[in-house]
């Protein structure tokens, strides 16, 4: 009696304290990172004469012989140079880890180039506030990272950082334009699912619509979209391309795609190969270079998609 007694009063508190000590651990370990992230301030800084509410008017992007590297033994781009007009689309394709969305990453000042310089409307990037530099461009990553909460809170969340909020109409817009409107008001709990929550399944294809959507929530004078619909079918992106072609209208663009046939549209095209610029040009202008890089690519893409043939296409672009 006696021994069953102590083990009943014991055992609680013993199998608590196993608990307690392995929460401890995750505090000393997160709050140990907490601590680090506060600790260590960013690199990229504001400059101390930055004019005062500095805004993108004409959205030119420019970089002049751009050199830059994560690590500085290790470059990623090497010298490269070109330039987006204003209120034009720029395309950018080549091999993967070449640099693509490094550059798009330097143009909203997330690093500062080693050498060179990136300049908006030709002022550069690192001499005006970031606040202002960031307030007129929205960014598409790659990944559509969500946050545990409802649809309408992840695609307000393109507003997160500014000082403007965003109505329920604006989100329904957002959503009509990325062509996922229909089916978050398919779901039991519309625009109020939860993602994450165990009542809806979201596609890979349908959290990219709802990524685009964040994006355009964010009123912007220049966008970039970094492989942005490359999870949808066919038919679904050709929809949401046309919508981002219209809502985009006299606003620069750049875009980040391995899917060809859907930047035959683009002013420019640059092709990215080992740091630098190997082509660049309309879509016409590039597939018409013999043995060039940029038809290389297309050609295998065609000899392994069920698209129409190049001829067609490049009717419809020309
Ligand atoms: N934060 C980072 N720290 C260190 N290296 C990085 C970082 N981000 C990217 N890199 C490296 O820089 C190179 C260029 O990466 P980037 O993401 O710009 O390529 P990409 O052309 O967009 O590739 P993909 O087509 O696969 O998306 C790659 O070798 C990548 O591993």
């Amino acid at each position: 009696m006696l021994f069953v007694t102590h083990f009943r009063v014991t055992y609680r508190p013993l199998s608590q304290l196993s608990t307690l000590i392995y929460q401890i651990v995750q505090v000393y370990e997160h709050g140990h990172d907490l601590i680090w992230l506060i600790d260590n301030h960013s690199d990229i800084c504001d400059p101390d004469e930055a004019a005062t509410d500095w805004d993108i008017s004409d959205g030119t992007i420019e970089f002049k012989d751009v050199y830059f590297g994560y690590n500085p033994k290790r470059p990623v781009l090497k010298g490269i140079g070109f330039k987006v007009q204003g209120g034009t689309t720029t395309a950018i394709v080549g091999e993967t880890g070449g640099g693509k969305t490094t550059i798009t990453k330097l143009i909203a000042r997330f690093y500062d180039v080693s050498q060179g310089n990136v300049t908006i409307d030709g002022v550069d990037v690192r001499h005006v506030k970031q606040k202002d530099l960031r307030k007129s461009i929205s960014i598409v990553p790659q990944n559509a990272n969500m946050l545990y909460s409802t649809i309408r809170y992840n695609i307000q969340y393109g507003l997160a950082s500014t000082s403007m909020s965003a109505t329920l109409e604006d989100v329904h817009e957002a959503a009509r334009k990325a062509q996922i409107h229909q089916k978050i008001v398919s779901l039991p709990n519309g625009y109020d699912s939860v993602i994450g929550g165990s009542s809806i399944r979201l596609s890979g294809g349908e959290l990219q619509r709802i990524n685009v959507a964040r994006g355009l929530v964010r009123p912007h004078k220049v966008l970039l979209l970094d492989e942005a619909t490359s999870a949808l079918d066919m038919i679904t992106e050709r929809k949401v391309q046309g919508a981002l072609k219209d809502d985009n209208q006299g606003k620069t663009c750049v875009v980040i795609a391995h899917r060809l046939s859907t930047i035959i549209h683009a002013d420019q095209i640059l092709v990215i190969q080992n740091g630098g610029i190997a082509e660049r040009g309309t879509f016409a202008e590039l597939i018409a270079v013999p043995d060039g890089v940029f038809k290389g690519m297309w050609d295998s893409q065609m000899n392994t998609s069920k698209e129409s043939n190049t001829s067609i296409i490049l009717e419809s672009s020309v």
